[in-house]
């Protein structure tokens, strides 16, 4: 477990990080929302010691961050920004490899981790030998991913990864990201200025402003009882019931009892795009498929359903 505890942070009269408290459980994946300036980058920076707190501290797994020497610290949190800070001048397996060399790894562990970790992050093994210019923004991010994760750290810190993106690669990174997520166990804080991203991909949500955490609840909860009208304003105003449906699939709220004629939709398919195909095809109703082969029914009434 992560737990940030009274964190405090000033910059002269601006008080950037204001007594935060959080716990977020081990494998979560908690997206932290807000408006522009509100700390969030701040409070990642504090996390892995890139700045010290003026007050409060962070524990990771029991130990407190203030207290370990900061290589040890480095190795059990990694970091991706929005710019990737890859080095120019080394090659994807040498960017690859700065935590472990840095750990004094022998040079066919390294290998092999590199071998791993462009296969866990969906790359070729043929790109380990180019330079970031080389490369497209979409497979520097997810360099940038494979080398925060070398030395299998418990923590990962995202600030902004995907901002710099076109919207179809990055909602194939975020897949890559819940895959990665899903084999490793690792907990994840990720910074997102992207509404959709965050309810996607947040176990949950943490909303700061003013450097201070005004909720923090799952994309659900979040969403059905927002603790602030400034809250109910960033998750859409009177159109946030629209992103309700990108919390529940169309398989939790089907009847598998029964079924219908027609194209069935996945049972994995969010209830958005349930909402979507019955709009385009005119009805209130439509059969449901999951992966082992059943059949049900979703209907209208079953998606607006709590
Ligand atoms: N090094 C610094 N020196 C002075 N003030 C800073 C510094 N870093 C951040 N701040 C201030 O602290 C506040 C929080 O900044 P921070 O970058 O954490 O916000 P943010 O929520 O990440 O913003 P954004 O969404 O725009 O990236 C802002 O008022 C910012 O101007």
């Amino acid at each position: 477990m992560i737990r940030l505890d009274h964190l405090t942070k000033r910059y002269g009269a601006t008080v950037a990080v204001d007594d935060v408290s959080l716990d977020i459980p081990a494998g979560a994946i908690c997206a932290l929302v807000g408006p522009s300036g509100a700390g969030k980058s701040t409070l990642l920076r504090l996390i892995n010691r890139l700045i010290e707190p003026d007050g409060g501290c962070v524990q990771i797994g029991g130990a407190e961050a203030g207290t370990l020497p900061v290589v040890a610290l480095r190795r059990r949190i990694g970091y991706v920004i929005q710019s990737v800070g890859l080095f120019p001048h080394w090659s994807v397996a040498r960017n690859i490899a700065t935590v472990p060399r840095l750990l004094g790894w022998e040079t066919a562990r390294i290998e092999r981790r590199i071998d791993q970790l462009l296969d866990l992050v969906g790359l070729p093994p043929s790109l380990a030998t180019r330079y970031p210019h080389e490369l497209s923004g979409g497979q520097q991010q997810r360099v940038g991913v494979a080398r925060a994760l070398a030395a299998e750290p418990e923590l990962l810190l995202m600030d902004e990864p995907f901002g710099a993106v076109d919207p179809v690669t990055r909602r194939t990174l975020q897949d890559a990201l819940l895959e990665i997520q899903a084999r490793t166990g690792t907990t994840i804080i990720l910074v997102t200025h992207d509404v959709d991203e965050a309810v996607r991909l947040g176990t949950v949500i943490a909303f700061l402003s003013h450097g201070r955490l005004v909720q923090a609840a799952s994309p659900a909860e979040m969403l059905r009882a927002p603790a602030s009208a400034e809250v109910a304003a960033f998750f859409g105003g009177p159109r946030l019931g629209l992103r309700l449906l990108q919390t529940a699939s169309a398989g939790e709220r089907a009847d598998f009892a029964r079924t219908i004629a027609g194209e069935p939709v996945e049972a994995e398919a969010m209830l958005d795009e349930v909402v979507a195909r019955m709009a385009a095809a005119g009805v209130t109703s439509l059969p449901v498929k999951d992966g082992q082969g059943r059949r049900g029914v979703i209907s209208l009434d079953d998606v607006v359903a709590r």
